[in-house]
């Protein structure tokens, strides 16, 4: 079912509020609890579509897993050994974390398995897994031009290998670690700027023998995982919708409780500080072994900055949302270097660009980047191309708009952040559901 909003500027954002749990963490605590001898539980997982595709994908492939209430998952792990063929296909829906990391951790069963997704998976690049898997020995099937659906033939013997990946990417280089819990002897994985080390670290967590370091990562096959409970923090890339939209409104002033700090993640608090906005980190502490914090936000003038080349894979999934404080900002921000941007759920700088643009802000695009000049934010229609970031960001924008703006295919939403209309009401935006057709 289609499903628009109408977003419309609203009052300064103010209060506390607290954002659902880390969509990163989410998928991989299922995938690690079901590998696991014994019983995990997991609490503060994300209900949110991609990471129950996640969960669903495990129940067809025989493990257990109640949902003990919400945003709780008691997960029966069957150990390395334990997975069961599945009949069907296995629906990773529009999670490309999902898909990735499932053709790692599936090359290695005995059995075969298909993996598909919905119509944006569809069309993202798997050839970036594939290659390097089928260097460990996988086979794997692609459809034309590397593409899902994924045919992975099971009973490949693995080897471990050294990679070196040509992408900074946590999916690919999750993807080979996965492979190579099923590989003879020793697997690494260096890469050409660090990414985030959730599958590292809790890999360590559930007992594997890993090493690593920013932008390295290795570790030894066959290893024994044992259960062990998970605490997810909030997703550090659904509090920069709320960090945004507290840095442009203004009057506000808005704490966001509990968010996830993982410096491989938080590359945009860098970013809006070089701007010149006012964020203020509180009670930082270690929740299930990440750093958490309570953020302060309140409402600045923000300049355009050039983004640093090196905190682009921080805030890979945040720039959607810099566009929009971009847009607010005197002169032209410049961002270079975020070509991966191209291949995630829409093509993220044509999709902000071309919105951008119908709401009166002017950009350029280049193949890597953009330049996007500040100025006053018309209202009008724009399209979300059904990706959930660009969604949220036009959201935030819109809280900044002369008249209403209208965001099409907004639906998708509920992949990462189900709950998100209701919290951006209660802070203080302003934002209506309307169901066009
Ligand atoms: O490993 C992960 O959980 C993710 C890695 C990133 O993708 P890439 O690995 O393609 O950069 C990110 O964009 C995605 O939202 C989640
Ligand atoms: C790119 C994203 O996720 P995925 O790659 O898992 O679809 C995202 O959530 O912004």
């Amino acid at each position: 079912m289609s499903l628009d909003w109408i977003a419309r500027r609203g009052g300064p954002l103010r209060g506390r509020v607290r954002v659902p749990g880390d969509k990163s963490i989410s998928h991989r605590a299922i995938m690690f609890a079901a590998l696991a001898e014994g019983t995990s539980r997991i609490t503060g997982f994300l209900e949110g579509e991609d990471t129950r595709a996640t969960a669903r994908v495990f129940e067809q492939l025989g493990v257990r897993i109640e949902a003990a209430s919400p945003s709780e998952r008691i997960v029966h792990g069957v150990g390395l050994d334990g997975l069961r063929a599945s009949a069907s296909p296995l629906d990773c829906g529009n999670a490309g974390t999902g898909m990735r990391l499932l053709a790692g951790l599936l090359a290695g069963q005995s059995f075969d398995s298909v993996l598909v997704g919905d119509e944006s998976l569809s069309r993202r690049p798997m050839r970036r897994v594939t290659e390097p898997l089928a260097r460990m020995g996988a086979r794997i099937e692609t459809a034309d031009g590397g593409l899902p659906p994924l045919r992975i033939e099971g009973g490949a013997a693995l080897n471990g290998i050294d990679f070196d990946s040509p992408v900074a990417s946590a999916q690919v280089k999750s993807a080979v670690l996965l492979a190579g819990l099923y590989a003879d002897g020793r697997t690494s994985v260096v890469e050409p700027r660090p990414t985030r080390d959730y599958t590292e670290r809790m890999l360590r967590a559930f007992g594997a023998d890993i090493e690593f370091a920013p932008g390295r990562a290795s570790l030894m096959g066959r290893p024994r995982l044992r259960a062990v409970d998970v605490h997810v923090p909030s997703d550090f890339s659904s509090a920069a919708f709320f960090i945004v939209a507290a840095c442009v409104v203004p009057g506000s002033d808005l704490v966001i409780e509990g968010v996830g700090m993982n410096p491989r993640r938080t590359g945009l608090l860098d970013a809006l500080r070089l701007m010149g906005a006012d964020i203020e980190v509180g009670s930082p502490r270690e929740e299930g072994g990440e750093p958490v914090a309570d953020l302060r936000v309140r409402a600045s003038e923000l300049r355009a900055i050039e983004v640093p080349a090196e905190v682009v894979p921080d805030m890979i999934d945040e720039f959607p949302a810099l566009f929009a404080a971009a847009a607010c900002a005197t002169g032209t921000t410049v961002v270079r270097g975020a070509e991966e941007l191209r291949v995630k759920e829409s093509d993220r700088i044509a999709a902000m660009a071309t919105a951008l643009r119908a709401l009166g802000i002017a950009v350029t695009e280049t193949p890597d980047g953009a330049l996007i000049q500040g100025g006053q934010t018309h209202g009008g229609r724009v399209d979300s191309l059904g990706d959930h970031r660009i969604a949220m960001s036009l959201a935030v924008l819109a809280q900044r708009a002369e008249r209403d703006v209208s965001i099409g295919d907004v639906a998708n939403v509920a992949t990462s952040f189900p709950g998100f209309v209701e919290l951006a009401n209660g802070s203080g935006m302003a934002l209506a559901v309307s169901r066009p057709d």
